[in-house]
């Protein structure tokens, strides 16, 4: 059975002046312990997907099946027994929006456990915290009081410290310097190899393509490829997809040159636009 069944997803948002399409049926699963990365250019809908996943926006219509309740219906109470369960967990591109500003690192890590009741929370947070290979002197400190890269690491850990089955990361890595988003991408392998289910989107090809098992690709609210990430890397069927492709430095193996390019910017009408 799938972990995350996503069936003919609609989002609409009301704006002033009529309503914005957001999501036009979008299907995608994901079994326990897969890797599926979504990727797509800014405005595509990837945060709208997350969104509609954790209970955050309302979708207009379909269907959003986790662990065998469809929760697209959910009201307050029930997202929050869902939380407290523990099954989901999320991390997002900015540390500082996942953790309490006015808790130190240790309470921010403690409190997800301190719901599910356990025992035993302060071993659990120095375990944890040694996973994601920060120092036991930071627990003291306020989100604040760290550095970008330290942040979204004790993110990571306060989003595994309840050993959820499925973390759906929305652009971890985006705000990161390249040590630190080298970091923490080896860290999203360890737990993928560890057999916890990832959802992860981005707009960047070459962050996904190392992480996923599986890559699919939103334009303009759809899903337009949804395949293996070797498949969608080396044959790239959409002129989006393929575009990606081309622009990706260490991608190269299925490059399209300059030329093609050009070509494909035209066909996608995006002209200038940086890709
Ligand atoms: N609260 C909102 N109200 C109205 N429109 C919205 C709202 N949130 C997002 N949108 C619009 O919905 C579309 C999809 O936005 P979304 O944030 O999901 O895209 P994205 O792919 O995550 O983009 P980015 O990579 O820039 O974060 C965009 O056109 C955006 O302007």
């Amino acid at each position: 059975m799938s972990l995350l069944e996503i069936s003919d997803l609609d989002v609409h948002y009301r704006r002033r002046v009529g309503r914005l399409h957001a999501l036009r049926g979008v299907s995608l699963s994901l079994s326990p312990g897969e890797t599926v990365g979504v990727i797509g250019e800014t405005g595509s809908g990837k945060s709208t997907l997350a969104r509609a996943v954790l209970g955050l926006v309302r979708p207009t219509s379909g269907r959003i099946v986790v662990d065998g309740s469809d929760v697209a219906a959910f009201n307050q109470r029930q997202w929050r027994e869902l939380r407290r369960r523990g099954i989901v967990q999320y991390v997002f591109q900015d540390p500082l929006k996942s953790l309490d500003p006015d808790l130190t690192i240790a309470e921010s890590l403690a409190e997800p456990l301190r719901i599910q009741g356990s025992a035993d929370i302060h071993d659990t947070v120095r375990k944890i915290l040694s996973r994601v290979r920060l120092d036991g002197s930071l627990l003291d400190r306020l989100p604040g009081e760290l550095s970008g890269g330290q942040r979204q690491r004790v993110a990571v850990a306060r989003a595994l410290i309840t050993s959820p089955r499925l973390v759906l990361l929305d652009e971890p890595v985006s705000a990161l310097d390249s040590a630190n988003r080298v970091q923490v991408l080896e860290l999203l392998k360890e737990l993928r190899d560890a057999g916890t289910a990832l959802l992860f989107i981005s707009h960047d090809l070459g962050s996904v393509a190392g992480v996923a098992d599986r890559i699919a690709v939103l334009y303009q609210g759809e899903v337009v490829e949804d395949r293996p990430a070797s498949s969608v890397i080396n044959e790239p069927v959409h002129p989006y997809t393929r575009l990606l492709v081309s622009s990706a430095p260490t991608l190269r193996s299925a490059a399209a040159g300059r030329a093609a390019r050009g070509e494909l910017r035209t066909l996608l009408n995006l002209e200038g636009a940086p890709v």
